[in-house]
Protein backbone atom coordinates (compact mmCIF):
# COMPACT_ATOMS: atom_id res chain seq x y z
CA UNK A 1 0.00 0.00 0.00
CA UNK A 2 1.38 3.76 -0.64
CA UNK A 3 1.81 5.96 2.14
CA UNK A 4 -1.15 8.25 2.51
CA UNK A 5 -1.53 11.91 4.17
CA UNK A 6 -3.85 12.30 6.69
CA UNK A 7 -4.02 16.27 7.58
CA UNK A 8 -6.15 17.35 10.54
CA UNK A 9 -7.69 20.12 10.73
CA UNK A 10 -10.73 21.33 13.15
CA UNK A 11 -11.24 24.10 14.88
CA UNK A 12 -9.98 25.11 18.43
CA UNK A 13 -10.79 22.61 20.86
CA UNK A 14 -12.24 20.61 18.57
CA UNK A 15 -10.31 17.31 19.98
CA UNK A 16 -7.60 17.37 16.89
CA UNK A 17 -4.66 16.59 19.66
CA UNK A 18 -6.36 13.89 21.25
CA UNK A 19 -7.91 12.09 18.33
CA UNK A 20 -4.38 12.23 16.26
CA UNK A 21 -3.39 10.61 20.11
CA UNK A 22 -6.13 7.63 19.15
CA UNK A 23 -5.33 7.27 15.92
CA UNK A 24 -1.59 6.76 16.69
CA UNK A 25 -2.49 4.16 19.45
CA UNK A 26 -5.21 2.25 17.10
CA UNK A 27 -2.80 1.99 13.97
CA UNK A 28 0.28 0.53 16.62
CA UNK A 29 -2.22 -1.82 17.91
CA UNK A 30 -3.11 -2.69 13.93
CA UNK A 31 0.57 -3.27 14.22
CA UNK A 32 0.61 -0.39 11.20
CA UNK A 33 2.28 2.46 13.21
CA UNK A 34 1.77 5.97 11.24
CA UNK A 35 4.49 8.71 10.34
CA UNK A 36 3.72 11.40 12.74
CA UNK A 37 4.00 14.93 11.58
CA UNK A 38 3.26 17.65 14.46
CA UNK A 39 2.68 21.45 13.49
CA UNK A 40 1.85 23.17 16.29
CA UNK A 41 4.49 25.28 17.23
CA UNK A 42 2.56 27.06 20.54
CA UNK A 43 1.36 23.62 22.38
CA UNK A 44 3.36 22.71 25.52
CA UNK A 45 2.72 19.10 25.61
CA UNK A 46 1.95 16.81 22.67
CA UNK A 47 0.79 13.40 24.06
CA UNK A 48 2.15 11.12 21.09
CA UNK A 49 5.14 10.39 19.79
CA UNK A 50 5.99 12.49 17.08
CA UNK A 51 8.40 11.93 14.02
CA UNK A 52 8.34 15.31 13.50
CA UNK A 53 7.74 18.25 15.45
CA UNK A 54 7.88 21.97 14.59
CA UNK A 55 8.78 22.73 17.76
CA UNK A 56 12.26 20.86 17.39
CA UNK A 57 12.86 23.57 14.30
CA UNK A 58 11.23 26.70 15.56
CA UNK A 59 11.09 28.33 19.25
CA UNK A 60 7.65 29.96 19.29
CA UNK A 61 8.28 31.94 22.11
CA UNK A 62 11.38 33.08 20.72
CA UNK A 63 9.62 34.52 17.41
CA UNK A 64 7.01 36.48 19.90
CA UNK A 65 10.01 38.14 21.15
CA UNK A 66 12.14 39.00 18.02
CA UNK A 67 9.80 39.79 15.82
CA UNK A 68 7.48 41.43 17.90
CA UNK A 69 4.45 39.80 17.69
CA UNK A 70 0.88 38.24 19.06
CA UNK A 71 0.34 34.63 19.29
CA UNK A 72 -1.07 34.31 16.18
CA UNK A 73 1.73 36.21 14.36
CA UNK A 74 4.08 34.36 15.80
CA UNK A 75 2.08 30.89 14.82
CA UNK A 76 1.69 31.97 11.42
CA UNK A 77 5.65 33.48 11.38
CA UNK A 78 6.75 29.95 12.85
CA UNK A 79 4.87 28.16 10.31
CA UNK A 80 6.42 30.76 7.46
CA UNK A 81 9.79 29.68 9.05
CA UNK A 82 8.87 26.03 8.71
CA UNK A 83 7.59 26.16 5.46
CA UNK A 84 11.04 27.14 3.95
CA UNK A 85 12.32 23.67 4.90
CA UNK A 86 8.97 21.65 3.40
CA UNK A 87 11.66 19.97 0.43
CA UNK A 88 13.07 18.23 3.60
CA UNK A 89 10.18 17.20 5.40
CA UNK A 90 9.07 16.04 2.32
CA UNK A 91 12.58 13.80 1.26
CA UNK A 92 12.57 12.34 4.81
CA UNK A 93 8.64 11.46 4.58
CA UNK A 94 9.16 9.81 1.12
CA UNK A 95 12.05 8.18 2.49
CA UNK A 96 9.82 6.43 5.06
CA UNK A 97 7.06 5.77 2.04
CA UNK A 98 7.75 2.11 1.76
CA UNK A 99 8.38 1.62 5.64
CA UNK A 100 4.43 3.55 6.68
CA UNK A 101 0.94 3.11 5.54
CA UNK A 102 0.14 6.45 7.21
CA UNK A 103 1.46 9.86 8.11
CA UNK A 104 -0.40 12.03 10.09
CA UNK A 105 -0.39 15.75 10.31
CA UNK A 106 -1.75 17.54 13.15
CA UNK A 107 -2.24 21.87 12.54
CA UNK A 108 -1.89 24.43 14.65
CA UNK A 109 -5.46 25.33 17.29
CA UNK A 110 -5.90 28.66 15.31
CA UNK A 111 -7.26 27.42 12.17
CA UNK A 112 -7.18 30.25 10.25
CA UNK A 113 -3.76 30.34 11.08
CA UNK A 114 -3.41 26.85 9.05
CA UNK A 115 -5.55 27.11 6.88
CA UNK A 116 -5.70 30.78 5.00
CA UNK A 117 -1.89 31.33 5.47
CA UNK A 118 0.39 30.99 2.66
CA UNK A 119 2.43 28.38 4.32
CA UNK A 120 -0.27 26.55 5.42
CA UNK A 121 -1.28 26.34 1.45
CA UNK A 122 2.28 25.63 0.79
CA UNK A 123 2.76 23.00 3.68
CA UNK A 124 -0.68 21.34 2.33
CA UNK A 125 0.05 21.29 -1.39
CA UNK A 126 3.74 19.73 -0.89
CA UNK A 127 1.94 17.01 0.67
CA UNK A 128 -0.61 16.50 -1.47
CA UNK A 129 1.77 16.89 -4.50
CA UNK A 130 3.56 13.92 -3.67
CA UNK A 131 1.10 11.68 -1.78
CA UNK A 132 -2.63 10.98 -1.81
CA UNK A 133 -3.48 13.33 0.75
CA UNK A 134 -6.88 13.27 2.77
CA UNK A 135 -8.28 16.43 5.37
CA UNK A 136 -9.81 15.43 8.68
CA UNK A 137 -12.06 18.05 9.32
CA UNK A 138 -12.40 17.26 13.32
CA UNK A 139 -16.24 18.42 14.47
CA UNK A 140 -16.87 19.25 18.39
CA UNK A 141 -19.93 17.27 18.12
CA UNK A 142 -22.21 18.37 21.66
CA UNK A 143 -21.05 21.74 20.26
CA UNK A 144 -22.62 21.83 16.89
CA UNK A 145 -25.88 20.07 18.08
CA UNK A 146 -27.76 23.81 17.21
CA UNK A 147 -28.61 23.95 13.21
CA UNK A 148 -26.95 27.29 12.73
CA UNK A 149 -23.73 26.84 14.65
CA UNK A 150 -23.51 23.50 12.53
CA UNK A 151 -24.63 25.02 9.59
CA UNK A 152 -21.49 27.70 10.59
CA UNK A 153 -19.25 25.02 10.88
CA UNK A 154 -20.27 23.22 8.18
CA UNK A 155 -19.63 26.19 5.74
CA UNK A 156 -16.12 26.82 7.20
CA UNK A 157 -15.59 23.03 6.05
CA UNK A 158 -16.70 23.70 2.44
CA UNK A 159 -14.27 26.60 2.52
CA UNK A 160 -11.67 24.54 3.32
CA UNK A 161 -12.57 21.80 0.63
CA UNK A 162 -12.88 24.08 -2.02
CA UNK A 163 -9.53 26.15 -1.09
CA UNK A 164 -7.46 23.00 -0.91
CA UNK A 165 -9.38 21.01 -3.14
CA UNK A 166 -8.51 17.44 -1.71
CA UNK A 167 -11.05 14.52 -0.34
CA UNK A 168 -12.24 15.24 3.10
CA UNK A 169 -14.08 13.29 5.57
CA UNK A 170 -15.97 15.20 8.29
CA UNK A 171 -15.40 13.52 11.67
CA UNK A 172 -17.68 14.05 14.50
CA UNK A 173 -15.88 13.92 17.75
CA UNK A 174 -17.00 13.38 21.56
CA UNK A 175 -19.42 11.25 20.34
CA UNK A 176 -18.90 9.24 23.82
CA UNK A 177 -21.08 12.85 25.32
CA UNK A 178 -23.42 12.83 22.35
CA UNK A 179 -24.08 11.02 19.08
CA UNK A 180 -23.44 12.36 15.74
CA UNK A 181 -26.94 10.37 14.52
CA UNK A 182 -28.59 14.13 14.13
CA UNK A 183 -25.74 15.49 11.95
CA UNK A 184 -26.09 12.42 9.64
CA UNK A 185 -29.76 12.90 9.21
CA UNK A 186 -29.15 16.42 8.83
CA UNK A 187 -26.61 15.87 6.24
CA UNK A 188 -28.54 13.64 4.42
CA UNK A 189 -32.05 15.08 4.59
CA UNK A 190 -32.55 18.49 3.50
CA UNK A 191 -36.42 18.68 4.90
CA UNK A 192 -34.99 17.23 8.75
CA UNK A 193 -32.12 20.16 8.84
CA UNK A 194 -35.01 22.78 7.80
CA UNK A 195 -37.60 21.39 10.48
CA UNK A 196 -34.42 21.54 13.08
CA UNK A 197 -33.97 24.70 11.79
CA UNK A 198 -37.80 26.07 12.68
CA UNK A 199 -37.68 24.53 15.75
CA UNK A 200 -34.67 26.32 16.41
CA UNK A 201 -35.72 29.77 16.06
CA UNK A 202 -39.26 29.03 17.25
CA UNK A 203 -37.59 27.75 20.21
CA UNK A 204 -35.39 31.29 20.57
CA UNK A 205 -38.30 33.08 20.25
CA UNK A 206 -37.44 34.31 16.93
CA UNK A 207 -40.46 34.09 13.94
CA UNK A 208 -40.99 35.04 10.38
CA UNK A 209 -37.93 32.75 9.64
CA UNK A 210 -39.74 31.29 6.27
CA UNK A 211 -39.75 35.23 5.21
CA UNK A 212 -37.50 38.16 4.76
CA UNK A 213 -33.73 38.02 3.65
CA UNK A 214 -32.91 35.57 6.95
CA UNK A 215 -35.37 33.07 6.05
CA UNK A 216 -33.73 32.92 2.28
CA UNK A 217 -30.43 32.95 2.95
CA UNK A 218 -30.49 30.30 5.61
CA UNK A 219 -32.58 28.40 2.82
CA UNK A 220 -30.25 28.67 -0.08
CA UNK A 221 -26.86 27.89 2.67
CA UNK A 222 -28.66 24.90 3.29
CA UNK A 223 -29.39 23.88 -0.38
CA UNK A 224 -25.87 24.64 -1.45
CA UNK A 225 -24.42 22.93 1.59
CA UNK A 226 -26.41 19.57 0.52
CA UNK A 227 -24.45 19.90 -2.58
CA UNK A 228 -21.32 19.74 -0.75
CA UNK A 229 -22.57 17.46 1.93
CA UNK A 230 -22.56 15.14 -1.27
CA UNK A 231 -18.83 14.62 -1.92
CA UNK A 232 -18.05 14.16 1.71
CA UNK A 233 -17.79 11.27 4.19
CA UNK A 234 -18.75 11.35 7.25
CA UNK A 235 -17.88 9.48 10.74
CA UNK A 236 -18.84 9.63 14.33
CA UNK A 237 -15.88 9.01 16.72
CA UNK A 238 -14.76 9.17 20.24
CA UNK A 239 -11.39 9.94 20.89
CA UNK A 240 -11.77 8.85 24.46
CA UNK A 241 -13.29 5.43 24.14
CA UNK A 242 -11.97 4.47 20.34
CA UNK A 243 -15.25 3.79 19.23
CA UNK A 244 -15.50 4.58 15.28
CA UNK A 245 -11.73 4.65 14.65
CA UNK A 246 -12.29 1.84 11.86
CA UNK A 247 -15.04 3.31 9.83
CA UNK A 248 -12.41 6.75 9.78
CA UNK A 249 -9.68 4.38 8.34
CA UNK A 250 -12.04 2.79 5.63
CA UNK A 251 -13.61 6.09 4.93
CA UNK A 252 -9.80 7.75 4.61
CA UNK A 253 -8.94 4.16 1.92
CA UNK A 254 -12.25 5.22 0.13
CA UNK A 255 -11.25 8.70 -0.22
CA UNK A 256 -7.92 7.99 -1.31
CA UNK A 257 -9.43 5.78 -3.98
CA UNK A 258 -11.34 9.11 -5.01
CA UNK A 259 -8.24 11.30 -4.87
CA UNK A 260 -6.22 8.82 -7.61
CA UNK A 261 -9.52 8.47 -9.53
CA UNK A 262 -10.83 12.46 -9.45
CA UNK A 263 -8.87 14.66 -7.01
CA UNK A 264 -5.07 13.80 -8.89
CA UNK A 265 -6.62 14.23 -11.91
CA UNK A 266 -8.08 17.34 -11.18
CA UNK A 267 -5.52 18.90 -9.49
CA UNK A 268 -2.81 18.28 -12.86
CA UNK A 269 -5.36 19.58 -15.07
CA UNK A 270 -5.26 23.22 -12.93
CA UNK A 271 -1.69 22.77 -12.76
CA UNK A 272 -1.33 22.49 -16.66
CA UNK A 273 -3.58 24.99 -16.70
CA UNK A 274 -1.65 27.43 -14.74
CA UNK A 275 2.11 26.68 -16.55
CA UNK A 276 -0.39 27.30 -19.58
CA UNK A 277 -1.29 30.59 -18.74
CA UNK A 278 2.17 31.24 -17.32
CA UNK A 279 3.80 30.46 -20.22
CA UNK A 280 1.34 32.87 -22.47
CA UNK A 281 1.80 35.95 -20.11
CA UNK A 282 6.05 35.00 -20.70
CA UNK A 283 5.19 34.85 -24.39
CA UNK A 284 3.87 38.23 -24.51
CA UNK A 285 6.55 39.86 -22.04
CA UNK A 286 8.78 38.45 -24.15
CA UNK A 287 7.36 40.23 -27.23
CA UNK A 288 6.86 43.24 -25.55
CA UNK A 289 10.08 43.51 -24.45
CA UNK A 290 11.30 42.89 -28.02
CA UNK A 291 9.13 45.48 -29.26
CA UNK A 292 10.52 48.30 -26.77
CA UNK A 293 14.04 47.23 -27.69
CA UNK A 294 13.23 48.18 -31.43
CA UNK A 295 14.27 44.56 -32.88
CA UNK A 296 10.87 43.45 -33.96
CA UNK A 297 9.27 46.83 -35.75
CA UNK A 298 11.69 48.22 -38.28
CA UNK A 299 8.72 50.78 -38.45
CA UNK A 300 9.40 51.89 -34.45
CA UNK A 301 13.04 52.91 -35.58
CA UNK A 302 12.42 55.12 -38.65
CA UNK A 303 9.82 56.93 -36.57
CA UNK A 304 12.11 57.03 -33.15
CA UNK A 305 14.51 58.82 -35.68
CA UNK A 306 12.41 60.99 -37.71
CA UNK A 307 11.01 62.01 -34.03
CA UNK A 308 14.50 62.47 -32.72
CA UNK A 309 14.65 65.85 -34.09
CA UNK A 310 11.27 67.30 -32.08
CA UNK A 311 11.96 65.53 -28.80
CA UNK A 312 12.45 68.28 -26.10
CA UNK A 313 15.78 67.66 -23.84
CA UNK A 314 15.57 67.44 -20.32
CA UNK A 315 18.49 68.86 -20.64
CA UNK A 316 18.62 73.11 -20.11
CA UNK A 317 20.23 74.91 -23.06
CA UNK A 318 23.95 74.98 -22.61
CA UNK A 319 24.28 72.45 -20.29
CA UNK A 320 26.23 69.58 -22.22
CA UNK A 321 24.44 71.12 -25.24
CA UNK A 322 21.52 68.62 -25.37
CA UNK A 323 24.21 65.66 -25.79
CA UNK A 324 23.54 62.97 -23.42
CA UNK A 325 26.77 61.04 -22.10
CA UNK A 326 26.98 57.71 -22.50
CA UNK A 327 28.55 55.60 -20.36
CA UNK A 328 31.94 54.86 -22.12
CA UNK A 329 32.11 59.14 -23.06
CA UNK A 330 32.22 59.08 -18.87
CA UNK A 331 34.85 56.33 -18.59
CA UNK A 332 31.94 54.30 -16.80
CA UNK A 333 32.60 50.36 -17.44
CA UNK A 334 30.06 48.88 -17.83
CA UNK A 335 29.41 45.64 -16.34
CA UNK A 336 26.61 44.18 -18.69
CA UNK A 337 27.23 44.16 -21.90
CA UNK A 338 26.51 42.52 -24.98
CA UNK A 339 29.72 40.30 -26.94
CA UNK A 340 31.08 42.35 -29.53
CA UNK A 341 30.04 39.93 -31.84
CA UNK A 342 26.54 40.35 -30.74
CA UNK A 343 26.92 44.03 -31.08
CA UNK A 344 28.41 43.48 -34.72
CA UNK A 345 25.51 41.04 -35.68
CA UNK A 346 23.22 43.82 -34.48
CA UNK A 347 20.77 45.51 -35.64
CA UNK A 348 20.64 47.05 -39.07
CA UNK A 349 17.80 49.32 -39.70
CA UNK A 350 15.39 48.28 -36.93
CA UNK A 351 15.82 44.91 -38.04
CA UNK A 352 15.56 41.84 -35.41
CA UNK A 353 19.18 40.60 -34.58
CA UNK A 354 18.91 36.31 -34.68
CA UNK A 355 21.29 36.12 -32.25
CA UNK A 356 19.92 38.22 -29.49
CA UNK A 357 16.76 37.04 -30.08
CA UNK A 358 18.08 33.60 -29.64
CA UNK A 359 19.24 34.85 -26.60
CA UNK A 360 15.93 36.14 -24.91
CA UNK A 361 13.80 32.93 -26.36
CA UNK A 362 16.36 30.59 -24.38
CA UNK A 363 16.50 32.65 -21.37
CA UNK A 364 12.56 32.56 -21.47
CA UNK A 365 12.91 28.91 -22.41
CA UNK A 366 14.77 28.26 -19.23
CA UNK A 367 12.33 30.23 -16.95
CA UNK A 368 9.64 28.70 -18.63
CA UNK A 369 10.91 25.23 -18.10
CA UNK A 370 11.97 25.60 -13.98
CA UNK A 371 8.44 27.26 -12.89
CA UNK A 372 6.96 23.84 -14.98
CA UNK A 373 7.71 21.87 -12.20
CA UNK A 374 6.27 23.67 -9.00
CA UNK A 375 7.95 20.83 -6.73
CA UNK A 376 7.81 21.11 -2.84
CA UNK A 377 11.98 21.77 -3.88
CA UNK A 378 11.18 24.79 -5.92
CA UNK A 379 8.75 26.48 -3.60
CA UNK A 380 11.02 26.33 -0.78
CA UNK A 381 13.90 27.79 -2.86
CA UNK A 382 11.65 30.73 -3.89
CA UNK A 383 10.54 31.55 -0.04
CA UNK A 384 14.57 30.86 0.91
CA UNK A 385 15.62 33.14 -1.90
N1 LIG B 1 -15.59 13.74 26.03
C1 LIG B 1 -14.63 13.88 25.13
N2 LIG B 1 -13.77 14.89 25.22
C2 LIG B 1 -12.80 15.01 24.30
C3 LIG B 1 -12.68 14.09 23.23
N3 LIG B 1 -11.64 14.48 22.47
C4 LIG B 1 -11.13 15.58 23.05
N4 LIG B 1 -11.80 15.90 24.16
C5 LIG B 1 -11.56 17.03 25.04
O1 LIG B 1 -11.68 18.24 24.30
C6 LIG B 1 -10.78 19.21 24.77
C7 LIG B 1 -9.95 19.73 23.62
O2 LIG B 1 -9.17 18.67 23.11
P1 LIG B 1 -7.79 18.89 22.34
O3 LIG B 1 -7.37 17.58 21.82
O4 LIG B 1 -6.85 19.67 23.16
O5 LIG B 1 -8.33 19.81 21.17
P2 LIG B 1 -7.50 20.55 20.03
O6 LIG B 1 -8.42 20.74 18.89
O7 LIG B 1 -6.23 19.85 19.77
O8 LIG B 1 -7.22 21.91 20.75
P3 LIG B 1 -6.28 23.08 20.23
O9 LIG B 1 -5.14 22.46 19.49
O10 LIG B 1 -5.87 23.79 21.47
O11 LIG B 1 -7.15 23.89 19.37
C8 LIG B 1 -9.94 18.52 25.85
O12 LIG B 1 -10.44 18.87 27.09
C9 LIG B 1 -10.14 17.05 25.56
O13 LIG B 1 -10.04 16.29 26.76
C10 LIG B 1 -13.62 13.02 23.16
O14 LIG B 1 -13.62 12.16 22.27
N5 LIG B 1 -14.57 12.95 24.14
Amino acid sequence: MPLKTVICIGMAGSGKTTFMQRLNSHLHAAKSPPYVVQLDPAVLNVPYGANIDIRDSVKYKKVMENYNLGPNGAIVTSLNLFSTKIDQVIKLVENKRDKYEHCIIDTPGQIECFVWSASGAIITESFASTFPTVIAYIVDTPRNSSPTTFMSNMLYACSILYKTKLPMVVVFNKTDVCKADFAREWMTDFEAFQDALRQDQELNGETGMGSGYMGSLVNSMSLMLEEFYSQLDMVGVSSYTGEGFDEFLTAVDKKVDEYESYYKAERERILKQKEEEEKTKKQKSLEHLMKDLGLKDEQNAENAKQEEADVLSDFEEGENDGIVLRDEDEGVEREYTFAEGDRMSGEVNGKSTPDLQKRYEEAFQKVAKSASSETAENIARYIRQ
